[in-house]
């Protein structure tokens, strides 16, 4: 049996859209163990009513792409999933099933795939690298496709960095948040998010936090995706006001973060009446980057 531990994430960071993303200090666990016949998946947690069970689970097909890649035929799986990442909210829990399934299956067919390789198959498998990256790997990641391949770059956010997390109550897929996205920008609109990507690249790794203000406005997804987060605005306005360092959408939302180095509570509190007085019950969470992504323990035993 093997149980893989893999952090919630949180992607784009305003301007990076599909190519930044931060590991959090809150965790998915998948226990996956091959058995002699058949399929069974239990699901606790987050998700409950939403994920599936049988063959159409997120999970299951990943470990079942890996398998396949590396020439092992389980005869049966057995899977449990203690989830803590709230399903469609922004903070990567598909992302948490690519990589934990992906991880969780090499294992078990003796660890024949490199991380690398784990790391463009997870992203295949998702559709873009941003949330996967830190998935697997933590910390803040900074990735491109090149010729089919991830390349990748780490860093490791200023020590001290809190990040608040509003998760309004209600579910947005990712699918729904692309859709309604335009397939063609500005020239205008990309210089605006390239200068302020750079930007916070270099303010996360120099712990330029007076920047972050600047660095994680964005140009190019939260002006569209706006219209699916009722309060999303005001939420951002709110939490500037109340001292975060900088704001943006998580992921492709619901979810808004606030990075901050103090206040985090007043933060959380004012983004979360902010959403209220839109009609959206929210809660809230201050988390931290974490530095470290997936981590597999392989538990020798019988599963009868
Ligand atoms: N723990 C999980 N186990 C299996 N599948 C999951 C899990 N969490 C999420 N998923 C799958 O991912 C989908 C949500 O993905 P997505 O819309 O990208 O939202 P998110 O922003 O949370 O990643 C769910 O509908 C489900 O199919
Ligand atoms: N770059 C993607 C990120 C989606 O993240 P998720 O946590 O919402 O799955 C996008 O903005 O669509």
């Amino acid at each position: 049996m093997v149980r893989v531990q893999v952090p919630a994430t949180t992607a784009n960071l305003g301007p990076g859209f599909d190519c930044l993303g931060m590991a959090l200090k809150f965790y998915n666990i998948i226990e996956m163990a091959q058995v002699s016949s058949g399929l069974s998946i239990e699901v606790h947690g987050e998700g409950v009513q939403d994920i599936t069970r049988d063959e159409s689970n997120t999970v299951y097909r990943a470990a079942m792409h890996l398998f396949k890649q590396v020439g092992f035929v389980p005869a049966g799986l057995r899977i449990r999933l203690l989830n803590n990442i709230p399903v469609a909210r922004g903070l990567g829990s598909s992302a948490s099933a690519i990589v934990g399934g992906l991880v969780a299956a090499n294992v078990l067919s003796g660890n024949k795939v490199s991380p690398r390789e784990l790391l463009t198959m997870a992203s295949q498998l998702e559709g873009h690298p941003d949330n996967v990256a830190p998935a697997l790997l933590g910390g803040v990641i900074i990735s491109a496709i090149v010729e089919g391949e991830v390349r990748y770059v780490k860093i490791d956010p200023p020590p001290g960095l809190k990040v608040v997390v509003v998760i309004p109550d209600f579910q947005l897929s990712t699918r729904a948040a692309r859709e309604v996205l335009p397939q063609h920008v500005s020239l205008g609109d990309a210089v605006f998010n390239l200068g302020r990507a750079a930007l916070l690249v270099a303010a996360l790794q120099q712990g330029r936090l007076d920047l972050l203000a600047t660095a994680m406005e964005d140009r190019l997804h939260q002006p569209y995706r706006a219209s699916l987060v009722p309060g999303m605005k005001k939420v951002l306005a709110a939490a500037r006001l109340a001292g975060a360092r900088g704001v943006c959408l998580s992921g492709a939302g619901p979810s808004i973060i606030a990075l901050a180095d103090s206040n985090t509570e007043l933060i959380a509190r004012v983004m979360k009446d902010t959403f209220r007085e839109s009609g959206i019950p929210a809660r809230a969470l201050v988390l931290e980057p974490s530095s470290i992504g997936a981590r597999a323990l392989e538990i020798k035993s019988r599963i009868s």
